[in-house]
């Protein structure tokens, strides 16, 4: 592709972590059930289970028992994965506007004045109902649809899925990820990935920052470019 005539033409956000920071009720919601469990469970541990839906992530916990988990029933696993988005959502329930992350607003109001489509590509399936207690559905041209795509993060589905819906081609888009499976996924979509957190687990990221707050489309263009 010829490089002058390359732009940003949309942007496609991860929620958890990147948005709002419920990646820390993921976490809490997930070490309830791990204890109930007597399995083991710790903040880094929980790095492999960012972006992972829920069942995957429930069997990356029970991956970790005597038997590595194999003779756990569907039934039980639904059970399990069930009360631990219950202990999730009792966490969230007061999740309002103020948990909106440093930056993000202001990123957003960016995109709308430069006319860029923005996109949701969240794995979970409580982002519409978080979008809506932040006040923030009407900001998306787009939200897909966790379970309408055949593979999660690291697989690049559900970002090929929201820029397919944007009618825009993957190599024009940026995607936004706290986790590696989510950068991962958005390396293998083709597009422009862009890293929020530790530079050594998002290593493969093209842009990486530290905390949102220091997100800006300016800066995101000027690596874009590059
Ligand atoms: O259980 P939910 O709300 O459908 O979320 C699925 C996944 O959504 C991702 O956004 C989170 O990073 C994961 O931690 C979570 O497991
Ligand atoms: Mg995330």
């Amino acid at each position: 592709m010829n490089k002058e005539h390359k732009e940003i033409r949309a942007m496609i956000f991860d929620l958890d972590g990147v948005i709002t920071d419920t990646a820390k009720y993921h976490y809490e919601a997930w070490k309830l059930l791990a204890d109930e469990l007597g399995l083991p469970f710790d903040r880094e541990f929980n790095e492999q289970l960012k972006g992972i839906d829920r069942i995957a992530s429930l069997e990356k916990i029970l991956s970790q028992s005597p038997d590595g988990g194999q003779f756990v029933t569907r039934e039980q696993k639904q059970e399990w994965a069930d009360r631990k988005n219950a202990n999730y959502q009792l966490l969230i329930e007061r999740v309002d506007e103020s948990e909106l992350l440093p930056g993000i607003m202001d990123l957003f109001e960016d995109l709308l004045a430069a006319g860029i489509p923005i996109g949701l590509a969240s794995a979970s399936r409580n982002a519409r109902t978080l979008l809506q207690q932040l006040k923030l559905v009407s900001r998306f041209d787009v939200i897909v649809d966790p379970s309408s795509v055949a593979q999660g993060k690291p697989a690049p589905d559900i970002f090929l899925k929201a820029a397919e819906e944007l009618g825009v081609a993957p190599h024009y888009c940026v995607g936004v990820e706290d986790a590696e499976a989510g950068i991962q996924a958005i390396k293998r979509a083709g597009m422009f990935a862009v890293g929020v957190g530790d530079a050594d687990i998002l290593s493969t990221a093209d842009y990486i920052v530290s905390e949102t707050r220091q997100l800006s489309l300016e800066r995101i263009n000027s690596h874009f470019f590059k």
